[in-house]
């Protein structure tokens, strides 16, 4: 190490500081989607990035995804899986599974490589403290043959129907991080699947976050030929969804950003969590990085 180094290392510190002034007690809601967490080392310094945002006084609310590791469980288990607009379609043995991935291996595991970085941190899922109350998502679509709009049938997955924080706050207010799994009951008792994207927008609004980030396994929204979009204002993310540019997955992230930016969640942004400690490049430095969605 050189004192050029060290010297280095210093100016990045010192440049922190106004930001961890500006989001001193904030709430940071963090979606960490199901391929951003493929490699152990990007696990670690994600929960490195968490645990540091919580000594430096943010509040930082985990939201995890799983979609791959669904997918990898139900391979092996030879249950077939079938997505329709981003969203897998979820019959009974499939929400068993989906619930045992999420809540289950994928949540204690996130909270567990917090833990192992010095962070104290809590696996919650919706259905804890009724975080979240769900009901069934019906969804439209229009048959491209004819023309005639349709209900399409996505079996357990489920909407936010109520968010109740209490619990949430109480985690917080104890200096704890919570990690939370898309997982939810409705009132009539059934289990809902939802999208990690959908969910982490809904707990964003219900905290009056400041900040919502999704970190997915690209750089953000690409544009027709690959490349970043680094900014869109909600105008021009509806019009890149009707004309195709954005599809699958990158949907229910968009749709939710939208929301969350109608809302009033000030910075919601869509970056590659697979660069090692994007939360904090993106938080903490004068780097934006990703597609920043905005009024
Ligand atoms: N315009 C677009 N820009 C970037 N990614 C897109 C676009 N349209 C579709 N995608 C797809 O969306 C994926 C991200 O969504 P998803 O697979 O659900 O990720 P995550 O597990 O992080 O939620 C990308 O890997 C890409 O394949
Ligand atoms: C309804 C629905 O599609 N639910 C998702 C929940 C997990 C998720 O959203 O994971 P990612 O963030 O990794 O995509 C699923 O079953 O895959």
């Amino acid at each position: 190490m050189t004192l050029l180094d060290d010297r280095n290392r210093a100016h990045i510190i010192a440049q922190a500081l106004p930001y961890m002034q500006r989001y001193d007690k904030k709430t940071v809601v963090v979606k960490y989607g199901g391929h951003a967490m493929g490699d152990a080392e990007l696990g670690r310094a994600f929960a490195r990035d968490v645990t540091l945002m919580r000594q430096s006084g943010v509040h930082p609310v985990v939201v995890h995804g799983g979609g791959p590791q669904i997918g990898n469980m139900l391979k092996r288990l030879n249950i077939t899986s079938e997505f329709r607009a981003g969203l897998r379609v979820t019959d009974r043995a499939t929400i068993e599974i989906v619930e045992m991935v999420l809540a289950g291996s994928i949540n204690k595991q996130i909270v567990q490589t917090i833990t192992g970085e010095g962070g104290r941190a809590v696996g919650l899922c919706g259905k804890d403290g009724n975080l979240m109350i769900a009901e069934q998502l019906r969804r439209t679509m229009v048959d491209p043959d004819s023309a005639i709009e349709q209900v399409v049938d996505l079996g357990f997955v489920g909407q936010p129907a109520e968010v109740n924080p209490t619990v949430l706050k109480m985690v917080l207010k104890e200096d704890l991080i919570p990690v939370i799994a898309p997982v939810a009951h409705g009132k009539d008792g059934n289990t809902y699947n939802i999208n990690a994207d959908t969910f982490a927008g809904a707990i964003a609004g219900a905290l009056n976050a400041t900040r919502l980030l999704f970190l997915t396994d690209v750089p953000g929204v690409l544009d027709r030929d690959g490349n970043l979009i680094k900014s869109l204002t909600i105008g021009e993310a509806r019009a890149l969804m009707a004309d195709g540019t954005i599809s699958g997955g990158m949907i229910p992230k968009v749709e939710t950003c939208i929301e969350a930016v109608e809302k009033g969640v000030e910075g919601v942004v869509i970056l590659d969590g697979k660069v090692a400690h994007a939360v904090l490049l993106e938080l903490f430095t004068d780097r934006g990085v990703g597609t920043l969605i905005q009024p």
